[in-house]
């Protein structure tokens, strides 16, 4: 793997530009994409962060990012960016992995990247991201699944700034106290920064509306805990994962860019797992 397209400068893209620099060898280039008035400033963090390990370029659009001829890009911004930048990168050839997996809870940015990488020999790529188990989720569904339901708990702060505000007094919360209760596609829409794996979940599961969840907020915890169970005719089973918040923004586990630089790396790996 010699060239990585990284799209967004925010939390899992610092963890992942730190996690990649750290093998042996390091990409040969980063080309990272952000909004135009940001790439003076994301170039010289990026240069500080690489420390020489790396070639970065920064660039502000797909004609930039297309030039530099990433081998994979990896997309760590916004359901915004998989719906403006995800159809054109799969028809460019390029295999894209995506970390705002809730924008395919929207039908139509859905259809585009169906329909582009259908169109073409480029994969969307969706890692497992903050959850673990998805592999047994996956296979479980081609036995018949009955059943599928998450439970998504953060502390207060993590739900700053989403429609939780609107339903508890977040600040004043003594106890662990659901907030939402609802599908896949409804969670991952009105939290689109906290419920990217409702929407793993019901891909690789029951779907979109039948994958039922629940968010807390936890004023006892500080860590994000993703509890999910399953049924099928295969197995049943279920899963709990404490996970630390990532440092550089509490809404996100720090373990969603492990799993973002697993998928980036597989794609260049003799013997994947
Ligand atoms: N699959 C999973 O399990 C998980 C997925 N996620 C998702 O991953 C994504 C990244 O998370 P995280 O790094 O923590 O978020 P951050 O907010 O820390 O960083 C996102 C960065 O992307 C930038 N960005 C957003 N939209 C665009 C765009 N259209 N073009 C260029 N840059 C853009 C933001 O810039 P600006 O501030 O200017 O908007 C910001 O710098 C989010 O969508 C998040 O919901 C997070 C956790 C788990
Ligand atoms: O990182 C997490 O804890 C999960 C998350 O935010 C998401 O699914 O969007």
């Amino acid at each position: 793997m010699t060239t990585i397209g990284i799209i967004g400068f925010g939390s899992i893209a610092r963890d992942l530009i730190d996690i990649l620099c750290a093998q042996d060898p390091p990409p040969e280039a980063l080309v990272i994409m952000v909004r135009p008035e940001k790439t003076g400033e994301t170039l010289a963090a990026a240069q500080e962060q690489v420390a020489g390990r790396c070639a970065v370029h920064v660039v502000s659009d797909t004609t930039g990012l297309f030039a530099a001829r990433p081998d994979v890009i990896a997309e760590c911004a916004s359901h915004t960016a998989v719906a403006q930048f995800g159809p054109a990168i799969l028809r460019a050839q390029i295999d894209i992995v995506v970390a705002s997996i809730g924008a395919l809870a929207d039908p139509q940015t859905e259809a585009a990247l169906k329909a582009a990488a259908e169109g073409g020999s480029a994969q969307l790529v969706l890692p497992a991201g903050a959850i673990g188990g998805i592999d047994m989720l996956a296979a479980a569904r081609l036995s018949g699944l009955t059943g599928v339901t998450y439970t998504g708990r953060k502390p207060p702060r993590a739900w700053s700034g989403t429609p939780a505000e609107q339903a508890v007094d977040l600040p004043a919360l003594t106890e662990a106290t659901v907030f939402f209760e609802g599908s896949a596609r409804e969670a991952a829409t009105q939290y689109p920064k906290n419920a990217n794996v409702a929407a793993t979940l019901a891909i690789a599961g029951l779907g979109m509306d039948e994958t039922r969840v629940r968010l807390v907020a936890d004023p006892g915890v500080d860590t994000n805990t993703h509890e999910f169970s399953v049924q099928s005719q295969a197995v049943d089973f279920a899963v709990t994962l404490t996970a630390k918040a990532s440092p550089r923004n509490p809404k996100t586990s720090a373990s969603t860019a492990y799993s973002v630089a697993r998928a980036v790396l597989n794609r260049s790996a003799g013997i994947v797992i």
